[in-house]
């Protein structure tokens, strides 16, 4: 049963996700520009860096988030960045949008100068969230599990990040058997994504060198948290 607690809990994780979103400008810049593999790199570049700034807002939001230590603050977010985008860019892909948005993102990610290799399991990520039907609280709360995960590089305090995804984990178990009461193993499959979407980080440090060496330009927001350059 859901306590008093977990539902302000989801209410406050919920309220984040929805109040921190790229801005508009960004989002229609997509739709306007021409194609061309450089032009949809920098697009990209330009809603990625966006996208860190969001994701850093919505984090400072997590309930307890803050009271971590500063420097493991850090490193989560640097640690998360990518499967938070990942998951977040799924989610924008999974809806249908009336201005032919998601067809135009995807086809400028298609574009956008990274190797083959990546676009099977980035696509097949892609088709496997949507999938899901997560709902928006879902998404959310599966976001911030993301963020909390205790094993990222330089983490010092293991166990307070722990404790804190643990209380992320409770809530949205019970949140799945509650939302989806035919799929009993809806919240495993949830979690399965998250193992994905370990895989689809590593793939990602090698698409970062592949644009590397095609002297490809990223943003100093993105250098600083994907360590490139
Ligand atoms: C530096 C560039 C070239 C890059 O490197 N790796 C990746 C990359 C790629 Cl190519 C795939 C997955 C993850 C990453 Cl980091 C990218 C591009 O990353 C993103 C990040 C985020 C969005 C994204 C998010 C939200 C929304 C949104 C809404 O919320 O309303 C509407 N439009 C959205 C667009 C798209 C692409």
């Amino acid at each position: 049963e859901i306590t008093k607690e977990q539902r302000a809990l989801i209410k406050a994780i919920l309220d984040a996700y929805n109040r921190h979103q790229i801005p508009q400008d960004v989002t229609k810049k997509l739709l306007q520009e021409q194609y061309s593999a450089e032009e949809n790199f920098l697009l990209l570049t330009e809603v990625a860096t966006s996208q860190v700034q969001v994701l850093v807002e919505f984090t400072k939001n997590i309930p307890g988030f803050l009271s971590l230590d500063r420097e493991d603050q850090i490193a989560l977010l640097k640690g998360s960045a990518v499967e938070a985008m990942f998951l977040r860019s799924a989610q924008v892909l999974s809806k249908k949008m009336p201005s032919g948005y998601t067809e135009v993102l995807e086809e400028r990610i298609r574009k956008s100068g990274m190797s083959e290799e990546f676009m099977t399991p980035m696509f097949n990520f892609y088709k496997s969230i949507g999938e899901l039907h997560m709902t928006q609280d879902e998404q959310a709360l599966l976001t911030t599990i993301t963020i909390l995960t205790p094993d990222r590089p330089y983490v010092k305090s293991h166990e307070a990040v722990e404790r804190l995804q643990e209380t992320m984990l409770d809530v949205l178990r019970k949140l799945c058997v509650l939302q989806h009461p035919q799929e009993p193993q809806y919240f495993a499959r949830l979690l399965g994504r998250l193992t994905e979407l370990r895989t689809l980080h590593h793939y990602h440090v090698e698409m970062l060198t592949s644009w590397k060496t095609n002297d490809h330009k990223f943003t100093p927001l993105l250098c600083e948290i994907w360590d490139v350059q």
